[in-house]
This record gives C-alpha cells, structure tokens and sequence, in this order.
C-alpha cells in the first residue's frame, strides 16, 4: 500500500497547485474527484451529484493563482455547462459554482459517460434541447484527498467511476510510488 493522501502539504506557488489530485465534496454531497494536469488543463471524475458517473479528460482550462495559495480555475465545456472554482488548499475548502444549461438538467444521462468519446453527442444534444434557463451550483466543498499526481499524469483520470473508488484512493490502495495506476 502506497501512501500519497498530502492534506499536510502547504501550498504557495502555481507549481504547488499544478499536478495536484483533488477529492472533495460539496455541501449539497456532490462528489468530484479533480486534476490539475498542466497550466491550462483539467481532468475530472464525478462520484456524486446530478451527473454521477460523468468523467472528461484534457479540459482546456483557465489557471491563476490570485494570491499565495489561493488558486483560480475556469472553463466551458462542449455540453455548454460553465466552471469556476476557487481552491483554498491550505484550508481544505473549495468554493464552486457550476452552470448548467437547462438540458443537462432536463436530460442529465446524456452526460452521464465519458465525455470525451462521445463529444459529438453534446454537440447534438446542446443544439437539440433548450440552453435556458440555465441552473446555477454555488456550493463550498470540502477536501477529502490531495495526492502529488505530477503534471500530465493520464493514469490519474483513466477509468470510470465506480462506488468504491475515492476510497480506494484515499486508502492508498489506488496508486503506486510512482502515482501509476496499480490495477490495469
Ligand atoms: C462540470 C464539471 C465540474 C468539475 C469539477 C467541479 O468541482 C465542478 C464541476
């Protein structure tokens, strides 16, 4: 068992945030597991929430830091929902708002895959059905797992989520020493 659950660590500089692995939960009990894989790129996994069972790879993101250890994270996915977190590591808090357009909301199965495989369905889907109005998500979330991934990691996010999975994670039964998947 390999041991890389880092809530100690402290966060400082953009390097400190780039190639960090991310699990937490949000007040409303959505679960999302999320990488900072380089400087303008996201990978997530969805555990819980409206979309569970959702999971992307290689989002193009905008990433600033906004002062010592406080961490800004922005994009628009091709389903036409928005993001913006603000990551507070240090406090073990992350502030979200997601927004949906409303047939995401009306029709969250469709997104309910891996996202990147089947990008021509969002595209049908976000012309087919209605973008408004559009469901707004602010919600604080709490960190359950900071792992030092290292940037461009693709082993982090490889599979679909399955129930035990963030737990598998945070026991350290997930990952080797060299953050690689151990069950291939
Ligand atoms: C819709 C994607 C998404 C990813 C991470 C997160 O915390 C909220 C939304």
């Amino acid at each position: 068992m390999t041991q890389h659950n880092q809530m100690d660590k402290q966060f400082k500089t953009l390097d400190d945030f780039l190639g960090t692995h991310f699990i937490y939960t949000y007040d409303n009990g959505w679960e999302y597991e999320w990488y900072a894989k380089n400087d303008h790129t996201v990978d997530y996994r969805i555990h819980g929430g409206m979309v569970a069972g959702r999971w992307v790879t290689d989002q193009t993101a905008n990433i600033v830091m906004l002062t010592a250890g406080i961490y800004k994270v922005a994009w628009t996915e091709p389903t036409g929902t928005d993001v913006a977190l603000d990551f507070l590591p240090n406090d073990h808090k992350v502030n979200g708002t997601i927004f949906f357009p409303k047939w995401v909301q009306d029709h969250p199965e469709i997104t309910v895959t891996y996202q990147n495989e089947h990008l021509d369905v969002m595209h049908a889907a976000r012309e087919k059905y209605a973008t408004y109005p559009k469901l707004v998500v602010p919600e604080f979330a709490t960190i359950t797992y900071m792992g030092n991934a290292g940037q461009d990691n693709n082993e982090v996010i490889s599979e679909a989520p399955y129930a035990t999975l963030p737990d598998d994670i945070r026991a350290g039964q997930y990952f080797d020493a060299d953050y690689r998947r151990l069950n291939h």
